[in-house]
């Protein structure tokens, strides 16, 4: 039975003995072969599925520990900023935890399937008239002035040691780390978690090199690309919709210290690299997580990601998450009568 995040890596996580585990055994996820993409890119590609943890985002593993060192601390609630994922996590742990839930999200840049989530849970739901970056200053400012309630964005580091996890497995699973890792970056916690992760395997001599790290953000909010802090940032992958990443520089870290690259990606590239894994990896996931394969896409067409690489893309969070983009292409339905042969007609079997 897998134990969850912090009991399977416990010597790795920063929990002390007797605090009570809060789990709802996320992590564990499917690294899965990628047939598809590793024929059409020449690379042998892993999907690290990671729309498969508790509340269907890679957010999990981190708030597992955020949530597990806030009730060490005696704290009564957790506060955060979210474009969605952050706060169906936080929502579902506190939950577990038997705290309150207070979040932030910016006004009508929410997909369907998080709010649901956050408002499943009880969390107390603030749409703020602003975007990620507004919310994220706000929740940073009331946690400071109010510290019963802890803060657990991922400028909170327990959240990063929870989601070096993603790393561990993937080296556990792979016995080495892959060449180039693929991920989108936002807020640029989880690529800075995946480094600390694969640089304490290194620095313990569980795997001879690390990945390079390929992050890739979305044309219209990419100022980790641009060198600057994007005013107004715009993309249809919403949870990504981030102009000023709060980890700038441990995401840049991890780019240098790993010979890596950031990139952007055009929506168009992310809702190809969308249907592309669901029509043909059968791996449904939101626009955002789409942007790891986008990135591969263009990475080996441009040659900055050699053939015959082997190459793990995360991919973030579950399509359910998004329903509305998924339906954006639906084909009208037809109406079919209660007739065998009328399916057999609609279905062209005939
Ligand atoms: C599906 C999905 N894919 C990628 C990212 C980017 O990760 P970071 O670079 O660590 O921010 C997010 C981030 C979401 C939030 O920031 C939030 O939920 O507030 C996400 O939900």
């Amino acid at each position: 039975r897998w134990p969850g995040v912090i009991e399977a890596y416990r010597d790795r996580m920063p929990v002390e003995p007797g605090w009570t585990v809060v789990t709802l055994g996320e992590g564990g996820t499917p690294l899965l072969p990628a047939p598809h993409l590793s024929e059409l890119t020449g690379c042998d590609v892993f999907l690290k599925v990671d729309g498969m943890n508790p509340t269907g985002s890679f957010k999990d593993r981190g708030m597992t520990m955020a949530v597990t060192a806030a009730l060490a601390n005696g704290q009564q609630g957790v506060i955060c900023a979210s474009t969605g994922n952050t706060s169906a996590s936080a929502a579902a742990y506190a939950t577990r935890a038997g705290m309150t839930c207070a979040v932030l999200v910016p006004q009508g840049k929410i997909a369907l399937g998080k709010l649901a989530q956050a408002v499943a849970h009880g969390a107390r739901i603030l749409q703020i008239d602003g975007n990620f970056d507004d919310c994220l200053e706000l929740a940073r400012k009331t946690a400071a002035d109010y510290p019963v309630a802890a803060l657990v964005n991922s400028v909170n580091p327990t959240r990063i040691a929870g989601q070096a996890s993603a790393a561990y497995e993937i080296c556990d699973v792979l016995g080495r780390a892959p060449d180039v890792h693929c991920l989108p970056v936002g807020n640029a916690g989880n690529i800075t978690a995946y480094w600390a992760g694969y640089r304490a395997y290194l620095d313990d001599g569980l795997i001879p090199a690390p990945p390079r790290m390929f992050g890739y953000q979305a044309a219209g909010a990419a100022p980790l690309v641009h060198g600057a802090p994007v005013k107004n940032p715009e993309t249809i992958a919403t949870a990504i919709r981030i102009g000023s990443p709060a980890s700038w520089t441990a995401a840049m870290t991890a780019r240098d210290d790993s010979n890596g690259k950031f990139a952007a990606v055009t929506d168009d590239e992310i809702l190809t690299a969308y249907r592309l894994l669901s029509a043909r990896e059968g791996v449904f996931v939101e626009p955002a997580s789409a942007a790891s394969v986008a990135g591969l896409l263009q990475s080996t067409g441009d040659g900055t990601l050699p053939r015959g690489s082997l190459v793990v893309c995360t991919v973030t969070g579950h399509g359910l998450k998004d329903p509305d983009t998924a339906l954006l292409t639906a084909p009208t339905p037809t109406v079919v009568p209660i007739d065998p042969s009328a399916v057999a007609a609609a279905l062209e079997l005939a």
